[in-house]
């Protein structure tokens, strides 16, 4: 699988570089091509459903003029809504624009209030809208909300910024479509903040631009192939030992859920040993999971235990002096929540951590980003891979920016975009899950970064085996996830394993 992700820029240059090679106009009439063979798979190959096309004024209106010709010429009923006042057309979209006229496309300049589509496709803007979406264009993005028939974009789904993921501009819109089908190369923003909300479905076609020729990309979609080599099918000759000891330091007065969660996460993902290190008063057992051992905080032997602090924590004194002795530790760390809250509040805190070097995970959410770089939420959310890429430089450690296409970044600016994961997990705890699972990976012996790439892919993988089963996404709880963590991760080990004896 291609999992390479690329920049506007960066896709603008291999534009150019394919240009100066090709005839003029052979991009756009491959864009058009496949996009064409795409909708009639999408039309489950009947061509008695109309279709309508909305042409913006740019090149991204010239492939759904060239589509539409397409389209056209094998029999389909191909509308096109062409906004008057669209005169400055390039000339290759002038080439598609008089192809279209030339057969049998129909041409509208207003959406009917009666249509009923087999299919609209959203060919307004792609990767040159300059500004926010404003007056039809704004109310025709709004209408294709209401469409009941599949809705396929163009490039990038028209009003979305591809390299965030957000709408342009201000108070900006843009399309939902429900698949995507965007050219020469992937590109980020279909795939973090609102990007899945907006794209659906995204296929990349590459228009026979060779992917060898591509330059490094800018970001990858996390895979299994990023932690493959330490997906290790257990030995008969092992013990509790060998699978290492998680211990969860939190659970201040009053706090006891979040490390319990963390807790059950690290023994579902195959941490030899599970302890809880309470600040507040504890139960002494979990009568669900009575193999989690208690420990007062205060009284933990760190040893070579892989620490997961923060949740439930608190901010007392007692929580930050765990806190720098853990920073100054050579333990592998998870660092979550109020682990990072604190941090947020002491430089002193942040200039342990840098020191450190590796061997740390931060999982903040936007919130938790945002007071660690000292900006807002919306500041982190309105370019979060450039947030996700200062955090890792600025901490030295890996950091899992949460959300909506979580991103994993490491300090020299490798970036990965996590395409598993479903809106089960916008409930209470699930971070509590993905911070556990994260220090049972590392327990095991997984690197930093694998575990980090592999918490966050499993962590969303298991989100999504529970909504095929009908759990969630709605009602989904975070207390469900570990079971489905260690059914996910014992077929991934299996699936490496196929075809050994
Ligand atoms: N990059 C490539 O190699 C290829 C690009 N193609 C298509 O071309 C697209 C890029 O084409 P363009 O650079 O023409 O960009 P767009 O088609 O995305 O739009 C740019 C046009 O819209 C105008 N515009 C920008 N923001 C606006 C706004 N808010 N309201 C009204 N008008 C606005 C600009 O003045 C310009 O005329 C790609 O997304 C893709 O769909 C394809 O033809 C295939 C090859
Ligand atoms: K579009």
């Amino acid at each position: 699988m291609d999992d390479t992700l690329y920049t506007v820029a960066q896709v603008r240059a291999i534009e150019a570089g394919a240009r100066a090679q090709l005839a003029p106009g052979t991009l756009m009439r491959r864009a058009g091509e496949a996009a064409a063979r795409y909708a009639l798979e999408l039309l489950g190959g009947r061509r008695d459903l109309p279709v309508l096309l909305l042409a913006g004024p740019g090149n991204n209106g010239g492939d759904a003029l060239e589509m539409a010709a397409v389209l056209a010429d094998t029999g389909i009923d191909a509308t096109v809504l062409f906004p008057p006042g669209q005169r400055e057309l390039s000339e290759e979209a002038a080439d598609a624009h008089a192809r279209a006229r030339a057969g049998t496309v129909g041409f509208i300049d207003m959406l009917p209030p009666d249509g009923e589509w087999g299919l609209v496709v959203d060919g307004l803007f792609g990767i040159g809208l300059a500004r926010a979406l404003e007056g039809e264009y704004r109310d025709l993005a709004a209408l294709l909300a209401d469409m009941r028939c599949p809705v396929l974009a163009l490039d990038v789904p028209s009003g979305l910024d591809a390299d965030t993921g957000m709408p342009v501009g201000p108070d900006g819109i843009a399309v939902r479509a429900t698949h995507t089908i965007t050219f020469l190369a992937d590109k980020p923003g279909l795939h973090t903040a609102d990007g899945r909300d907006h794209a659906g479905l995204v296929r990349v076609e590459a228009l026979g631009i060779d992917p060898a020729t591509l330059p490094e990309p800018a970001a990858r979609l996390d895979s299994r192939a990023v932690f493959a080599r330490c997906l290790q099918a257990r030995r008969h000759g092992s013990h509790k030992g060998s699978y290492g000891d998680v211990a969860v330091i939190g659970g201040a007065e009053g706090m006891l859920g979040a490390p319990l969660l963390a807790a059950r996460a690290a023994l579902y993902a195959g941490a030899g040993r599970v302890f809880a290190a309470m600040l507040g008063p504890h139960p002494g057992v979990d009568s669900v999971q009575p193999e989690i051992m208690f420990r007062t905080a205060a009284e933990l032997a760190f040893g070579s235990r892989t620490l997961v602090l923060g949740p439930g924590m608190g901010g007392s004194a007692e929580a930050m002096r765990l806190l720098a002795q853990a920073l100054d530790s050579t333990n592998a760390l998870v660092l979550d929540a109020d682990a990072l809250n604190l941090l947020a509040a002491s430089p002193e805190l942040m200039a342990r951590l840098a020191r450190r070097g590796a061997g740390a995970v931060l999982t903040p959410h936007p919130l938790e980003a945002a007071r660690l770089l000292g900006v807002t939420a919306a500041t982190i959310q309105a370019d979060r891979l450039a947030a996700a890429r200062s955090l890792a430089e600025r901490t030295g450690a890996v950091v899992v920016l949460k959300g909506s296409g979580t991103l994993v970044g490491r300090p020299d600016g490798t970036l990965l975009v996590n395409p598993t994961g479903n809106p089960g997990l916008a409930t209470g705890g699930s971070g509590d899950v993905l911070a556990g699972l994260c220090g049972a990976l590392l327990a095991q012996g997984w690197p930093a970064w694998e575990a980090a790439a592999g918490a966050v892919w499993i962590h969303g993988a298991a989100a999504d085996w529970l909504v095929e089963q009908g759990i969630g996404p709605i009602g989904m709880t975070a207390g469900e996830l570990p079971a489905a963590v260690r059914a996910v991760l014992n077929r991934l080990v299996r699936e490496a394993g196929a075809g050994r004896p």
